[in-house]
């Protein structure tokens, strides 16, 4: 009996002891869990968390500063542009071509010559004098091989553009003092698109180059020589619209020459009612600068597309201010490429550089031989 009795103590004695343990057990699993972190090591935070965490603050962010582009440089950027120049001005080439290569090269086929010369704006004198000297060549060449056509046609037209022409653009600094060069022309001609190219040729070479807002008729010819300006990193001078264009000018050449820049480059105004205004204003504008500095270049940009009216246009500038060279824009508009001959003829002064598009880069310095080449195709 008393076996039995202490056989159910030690059974009660057990059950108690295994309840104790069990109850404390699921205790534990209770208890919080530790923080979960993300892959980063960062503690994700519960919702609670959440809404009592710091609310996030706005870090201000730098504007970006605009990209600095670095343009091609002037070498062989004829040669990169000749399609294009090739599709505006073949058909010129193609038809002298095919008409001298006839069977018979009697008098109606050498009108037909000149009169697709007058027609590509080659000008009536020179297209005459073209007739002749290759009438001549026809007679001491006997034979007409395509080859051979094709060299004469090519020694003719090459002595027309001229290739003794110093076409250099003086760009390069002197002594302490930039190179200074004025643009001028009428308005829509490519005038300020032309200064902005300029530029980017300038700084292909690796050169800095400062830009004048002397245009200072209409605010929007500066701001978009700023445009042009900012994407190549150099500085504009400009001044509130209606300000006297020489006192723009002036300050562009002041800063050039305390800055160290290699080349100014001045944009001017061609909208003006009367030609005496216009002289007086260029004129001024061209002495303000040189109380300061040589001017190196004045160059008339023309419009191609214009024909006989832009070579009017470019006897009034050239009358007003010493041309030195022309910049002939939007040649890839046109199939009156003889317009380069008749521009040079007219004002005696070369064709320095050509524009070809719409695009930043399709401004190029002229070749002669890589232009009579695009004219005549392979
Ligand atoms: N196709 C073509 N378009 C050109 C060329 N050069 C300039 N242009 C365009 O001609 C138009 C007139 O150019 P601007 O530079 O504004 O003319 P602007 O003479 O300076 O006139 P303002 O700015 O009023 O002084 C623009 O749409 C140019 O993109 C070129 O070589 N080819």
């Amino acid at each position: 009996m008393e076996y039995l009795i202490l056989a159910i103590a030690i059974v009660v004695l057990a059950v108690v002891a295994a309840g104790f343990f069990l109850l404390r057990g699921r205790g534990r699993g209770r208890t919080a869990p530790p923080p979960e972190t993300s892959a980063g090591g960062t503690a994700v935070l519960d919702d609670d968390e959440v809404a009592t965490a710091a609310p996030p603050v706005d870090v201000p962010v730098a504007p970006a500063a605009p990209e600095i582009e670095l343009p091609p440089p002037s070498a062989g950027r004829l040669v990169r542009l000749r399609a294009r120049l090739s599709r505006s001005q073949n058909a010129l080439g193609k038809s002298l071509l095919a008409l001298l290569s006839r069977d018979a090269l009697d008098d109606e086929a050498w009108e037909e010559i000149e009169d697709t010369l007058v027609t590509a704006d080659v000008g009536v004198v020179p297209a005459r004098q073209i007739v002749d000297d290759l009438r001549t060549k026809v007679k001491v060449l006997g034979s007409r091989d395509p080859v051979q056509v094709r060299a004469m046609l090519k020694e003719e037209l090459l002595g027309q553009l001229g290739v003794d022409w110093d076409r250099t653009l003086r760009t390069e600094p002197h002594g302490n003092q930039p190179a200074v060069i004025l643009v001028v022309g009428v308005n829509g001609t490519g005038k300020t698109t032309t200064c902005g190219k300029l530029a980017r040729v300038i700084v292909g070479d690796g050169r800095t180059v400062l830009l004048g807002a002397a245009d200072t008729f209409r605010a929007a010819a500066a701001d978009q020589l700023q445009t042009w300006g900012s994407r190549v990193g150099a500085e504009v001078v400009r001044k509130a619209e209606g300000t006297d264009p020489a006192s723009v000018a002036f300050e562009a050449v002041k800063q050039g020459i305390a800055g160290a820049v290699d080349t100014v480059i001045v944009d001017t105004a061609g909208r003006l009612h009367t030609k005496t205004g216009l002289m007086d204003e260029l004129g001024k504008v061209k002495r303000v600068i040189e109380k300061q500095a040589q001017v190196d270049e004045v160059i008339l940009v023309l419009d191609a597309t214009t024909g006989q009216n832009g070579l009017r246009q470019a006897r009034v500038f050239a009358e007003v201010v010493n041309v030195t060279g022309i910049a002939l824009t939007k040649l890839d508009g046109t199939a009156k490429g003889g317009i380069v001959i008749a521009v040079q003829r007219e004002l005696g002064v070369p064709v320095k550089l050509v524009g070809l598009g719409e695009g930043p880069d399709d401004l190029a310095p002229f070749d002669p031989d890589a232009f009579v080449e695009a004219i005549l195709g392979d």
